[in-house]
C-alpha cells in the first residue's frame, strides 16, 4: 500500500496493493489494520455509497453534510475514470478555500481520503464510470448542502457539463457560510 501526501495536509492518496495474475488483480481496497501500522487512523465508516454517471463530463459537487452529519468520505474509482476533489471549507484553517484534484480510475487503484469539514466533487472522464465511497456519517436529508462547482476556480475539464438541478443551482463559494469549524465540526 502507498500512502501519499497532498498540496492539503490532511488530505491523503492511498493505493493498496494489486496482485494481479493471468486473471486479472486482486486487492484489500479497505483495511483498517494495514492502513494503521502504515500510521494512518480514520474515523469509523458507517456507509458505503457507489453511484454511476453515464456521460463523460459529468459534475457531482462541491457536497457537504453539516455538523453534527459531517463526512469523511474514503473515494475510489469502480469502473471508468475520474477526477476527485477535495476543498477545504473548515473556517479558520490555513488552506481554507483551497483544493485538490486527484484521478481515480478502475485502472490506478487510488483512493482519496477527504476529512469531515471538506466539500467534495468529481467530474467523469469516460461513460458509465462508477464511484464506491465509505463515509464517516450517515446521510442525512436535511444537512446534506452543495457549493456551486464553478466558483472556486476549479479547471474540471468540462466546460458545459452533466448537472443536477440541486448542483445547477448551488450558492457561490463566495456566497456561502461554512459550517465547519477549524476541526471539520460544527
Ligand atoms: C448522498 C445520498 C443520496 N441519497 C438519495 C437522495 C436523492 O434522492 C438521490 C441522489 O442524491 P444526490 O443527487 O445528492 O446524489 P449525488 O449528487 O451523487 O451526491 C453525492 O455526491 C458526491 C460528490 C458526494 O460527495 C456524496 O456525499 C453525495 O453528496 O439519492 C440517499 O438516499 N443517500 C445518500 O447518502
Amino acid at each position: 500500500m502507498k500512502i501519499e501526501a497532498t498540496a492539503l495536509p490532511d488530505v491523503l492518496v492511498i493505493t493498496p496493493a494489486r496482485f494481479g495474475d493471468e486473471r486479472g488483480f486482486f486487492s484489500e481496497s479497505w483495511n483498517r489494520k494495514t492502513l494503521s501500522d502504515a500510521g494512518v487512523i480514520l474515523p469509523d465508516f458507517v456507509q458505503d455509497n457507489h453511484s454511476m454517471s453515464r456521460r463523460a463530463g459529468t459534475v457531482r459537487g462541491l457536497h457537504y453534510q453539516a455538523p453534527p452529519f459531517a463526512q469523511g468520505k474514503l473515494v475510489r474509482c469502480g469502473r471508468g475514470v475520474l477526477w476527485d476533489v477535495a476543498v477545504d471549507a473548515r473556517r479558520g484553517s490555513p488552506t481554507y478555500g483551497q483544493w485538490v484534484g486527484v484521478e481515480l480510475s478502475h485502472e490506478n487503484g487510488r483512493q482519496l481520503w477527504v476529512p469531515p469539514g471538506f466539500l467534495h466533487g468529481f467530474v467523469t472522464r469516460e461513460p458509465d464510470t462508477e464511484i464506491v465511497y465509505k463515509c464517516t456519517a450517515h446521510y442525512d436529508k436535511a444537512s446534506d448542502g452543495a457549493v456551486r462547482w464553478n466558483s472556486l476556480g476549479i479547471d474540471w475539464g468540462a466546460d458545459d457539463p452533466v448537472l443536477s438541478d440541486k448542483d445547477r443551482d448551488a450558492p457561490a463559494f463566495a456566497d456561502w457560510q461554512s459550517p465547519f469549524d477549524h476541526e471539520g465540526a460544527a
